[in-house]
Parts: C-alpha cells; sequence; structure tokens
C-alpha cells in the first residue's frame, strides 16, 4: 500500500520503504546477543492531515515498533519517515528530541502524567520544555482545556482524577502543542469500557473538529472502529486495509491474521507490555 491520503489533503505522516531490525550490526539497543530481528519489513504508507487511523495486528506483529519509528523515538534501520513533509533529522538524540518536541504527540496507555504537577502543570510542560513563551502557552493551555471540557479539573493533581479523566488529559497534554501527528499506544487498555468510549470519542473529536491526524495502535476492534481507517501488520508488514470500519469486520479480520500467526507457532495476539519503550523514552523527557 503506499497511499491513503485523501485528494489534495495536505500529508501529515509518511513512511517509505521502513525497516527496522533490533540486533542488526549498528543497532545498540535489543535482541543483544541473540538472532536479528525484523521487526519492520519494508513498510510504506502515507496518512493525510486530519485522518484517524488504527493500526492492528497479531502481538509481535511491528505496532509498537511503527509507532517508535514513525513518532521519532526510534530510528529506522532503512527507509524514510517524513512528519509534516520534514524528514525525521539524522545526527543525535539532541535533534531526534527537539523534532518529537515540535511536532509529535504522544498518549500511552498508563497516561504519564507527572504526579506533582497540577492539570495546568502537566497540559504546559510540553510547551515550557519547547522554550515557548508561558503566558501564551498558559493561554493555549486553557484554551485547550476547555475544548475538551475538563477546564474545571485545571488545579487538581493526577492523584485526583479518574482514569479516564488521566487519559483527556494526557490528550490535552498533547494537543495543546498543536502536532502534526498525535500518536496512540493503546489509550484505552487500562480504562473501562465507558471511559474507554470517552477518550475515543475525543480521538475522533480531535480529527474531526480540530484537523488533528491520529495514529492509534490497539488490540481492541471496537476501538479500531472509531477510526477512518484500520491498517493490519503481519511479520513487520502491511498485510491488509479496511475504511470506514465496523467492528465486527475488523474482529474478523484480525482473528483471520492471528490464525495465521498462530498456524505458524508464534505467540497469539495479546496486550502489549504495559510501558513501552516509547513511554519510558516519553517519561525520560519530560521528567
Ligand atoms: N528492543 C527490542 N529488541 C529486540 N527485539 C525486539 C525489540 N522490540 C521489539 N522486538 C521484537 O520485534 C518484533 C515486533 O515487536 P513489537 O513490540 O513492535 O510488536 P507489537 O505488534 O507491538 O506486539 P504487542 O502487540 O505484543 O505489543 C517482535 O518479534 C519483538 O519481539
Amino acid at each position: 500500500m503506499d497511499s491513503i491520503t485523501r485528494g489534495g489533503a495536505a500529508e501529515a505522516l509518511r513512511l517509505s520503504d521502513v525497516v527496522k531490525v533490533y540486533g542488526a550490526a549498528g543497532e545498540g539497543e535489543g535482541a543483544g546477543a541473540g538472532r536479528p530481528v525484523t521487526a519492520l519489513d519494508g513498510v510504506s504508507l502515507a496518512l493525510a492531515a486530519g485522518t484517524f487511523t488504527s493500526v492492528m495486528g497479531p502481538s509481535g506483529s511491528g505496532k509498537s515498533t511503527l509507532l517508535q519509528c514513525a513518532a521519532g523515538l526510534d530510528r529506522p534501520t532503512s527507509g524514510r519517515v517524513l512528519v509534516g513533509g520534514t524528514e525525521l533529522p539524522g545526527g543525535g538524540e539532541s535533534e531526534l528530541t527537539r523534532f518529537r518536541r515540535s511536532r509529535i504527540g504522544f498518549v500511552f496507555q498508563h497516561y504519564n502524567l507527572v504526579p506533582y504537577l497540577t492539570v495546568r502543570q502537566n497540559v504546559l510542560l510540553p510547551q515550557t520544555l519547547a522554550g515557548r513563551r508561558r503566558r501564551r502557552a498558559g493561554a493555549e493551555a486553557v484554551a485547550v482545556l476547555e475544548r475538551l471540557g475538563i477546564a474545571e479539573l485545571a488545579d487538581r493533581r493526577p492523584a485526583e482524577l479518574s482514569g479516564g479523566q488521566q487519559q483527556r488529559v494526557a490528550i490535552a497534554r498533547a494537543l495543546a502543542t498543536r502536532p502534526a501527528v498525535l500518536f496512540a499506544d493503546e489509550p484505552t487498555g487500562a480504562l473501562d469500557t465507558s471511559s474507554g468510549r470517552q477518550v475515543l470519542k475525543l480521538l475522533r473529536e480531535s480529527a474531526d473538529a480540530f484537523g488533528q491526524t491520529v495514529v492509534m495502535v490497539t488490540h481492541d476492534p471496537v476501538a479500531a472502529a472509531y477510526a477512518d481507517t484500520v491498517l493490519f501488520l503481519a511479520d513487520g508488514r502491511l498485510v491488509d486495509e479496511l475504511s470506514s470500519p465496523e467492528a465486527t469486520e475488523v474482529a474478523r479480520r484480525m482473528a483471520a491474521l492471528d490464525s495465521r500467526v498462530t498456524a505458524a507457532g508464534a505467540a497469539p495476539a495479546g496486550p502489549g507490555t504495559p510501558v513501552t519503550a516509547a513511554a519510558r523514552a516519553f517519561r525520560t523527557e519530560v521528567a
């Protein structure tokens, strides 16, 4: 698949033939002394601005790796990543960090709010780190909290919020920087059904009302069906795509992929590790 951009719309994300091999020569982390693992095997895609895309696939199919490479949390072994038309920079970690701060928003399963800061301070934090002027950033933080209907929580600390409220604050924090792409990794994985639906509605509204491009990894077919398009990964490749998805059809296609993987002797699909490498990297960044 090369492109699912809508006619004429600006492009928010492009991956061209992205390969990620853990444990390859020159890759510092990962498989160590074991055999190299090809987590992404030539992934190409293009997403139009303002679209909401879900990424699904069996356990180990490369979803988290795709998210990390697309979001500049990790570098592909080969291939190109462009966010908002700008290529992931070469150079060191500080260039990548700058790139992420200016273009990318993250939402994780476990919220990653800073416990000793208020909601307002949490939402302000990425902009403060990016060196934006405090008064302007403060006004924007309040505006985004109002837009998401959670302004009354501004002076509370994360421990005083429900899981669903914490996740809505995490979304507010991500949106306040006006990222080219908002990446969400299992954003409803720790929530009950009703709070999860609220979070999904918020992501849907972010795309519809604010033109926010959203890319979400999920194991839940109902969650995936909130998107405009579902991309299916297997063995590090994009193998299927579903537009205007319905949960039953998403589940049917996932079951087909799972049985393919199980027949090949791999682990069945299941929830990802609670704290992904992406979340760890982000935590280090904001701490
Ligand atoms: N840091 C790493 N070092 C070595 N191998 C890795 C590393 N991270 C992931 N892998 C391997 O890469 C492949 C893809 O992993 P990835 O976590 O991207 O899959 P996933 O689809 O997100 O899985 P899950 O749904 O279980 O979270 C797997 O075979 C995994 O074991």
